[in-house]
């Protein structure tokens, strides 16, 4: 895949929430029944047709960099957040938690140096600021939708919006263990094909004064449409 333009995705959420066994889903299109605990980061890639069916249909190789959880190593993962592409945040729907620390998150990876923090010493998440200044894609994917019933997830998906709308981002509900989750033609895998394009579309393409897509001549390998020092 040397020669395969590539996107890094960073896939991010609470210890538990289904990060690892998502990504080998996508990547893999299987099932993973017994995932380990990540410890730093595993990465998986996953070859992705941008604008399938179209004339500018081209391959390119996404990178998903699957962040361990875990508390212990909020001082570390700061190393995994440069360049950054593209963002999947996860929360497990039986878990309302998970769903509220998404922010957290958020805060971490834009203030991976420990700027911004609040007075209980947590980074203060600023939805504008975010938007405005990164301007990187986002993804929202809740997980366990197998564990709940419907009126849960109805319940949950007013929280789930209010992330995902906070961050102009689309959301998808969906079960690990189902390798039919993300079947082609459904329209999760459709979301999530869109998310990949709106990810390689930032990084490889500008618009002309036309408002038509062309591919960038040169683009930095660390490219990611913020900074991130
Ligand atoms: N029922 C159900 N279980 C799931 C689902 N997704 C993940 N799990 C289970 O949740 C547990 C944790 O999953 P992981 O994929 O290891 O979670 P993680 O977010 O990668 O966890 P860390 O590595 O600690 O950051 C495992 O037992 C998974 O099998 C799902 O959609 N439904």
């Amino acid at each position: 895949m040397s020669d395969i333009d590539k996107v890094r995705i960073i896939v991010v959420g609470d210890s538990g929430v289904g990060k690892t066994s998502l990504v080998h889903l996508i990547a893999n299109n299987e099932a993973l029944t017994s995932p380990g605990w990540t410890i730093g980061c595993a990465v998986e890639v996953k070859l992705h047709e941008y604008k399938e069916g179209t004339p500018s249909q081209c391959a390119y190789c996404i990178e998903l960099w699957d962040i361990g959880g875990s508390i212990s190593h909020k001082n570390t993962r700061g190393v995994f957040y440069n360049p950054v592409h593209g963002i999947i945040l996860v929360y497990d729907l039986t878990n309302r938690k998970s769903h509220e620390n998404l922010q957290q998150w958020i805060a971490e990876i834009l203030n991976k140096e420990g700027k911004d923090v609040g007075k209980g010493g947590e980074l203060e998440f600023d939805p504008e600021q975010f938007l405005g200044y990164t301007q990187i894609p986002i993804l929202v994917i809740a997980t366990k939708a197998d564990m709940v019933d419907d009126t849960q997830k109805k319940k949950s998906n007013k929280k789930i919006l209010s992330i995902a709308e906070q961050c102009g981002a689309e959301e998808i509900c969906l079960n690990c263990h189902d390798p039919k989750s993300l079947a082609a033609g459904l329209s999760d895998s459709v979301k999530l094909s869109r998310f990949f394009d709106k990810v390689i579309e930032k990084k490889f393409y500008t618009r002309d004064t036309g408002g038509i897509l062309e591919k960038r001549k040169y683009t930095s390998p660390y490219f990611s449409g913020f900074d991130n020092k």
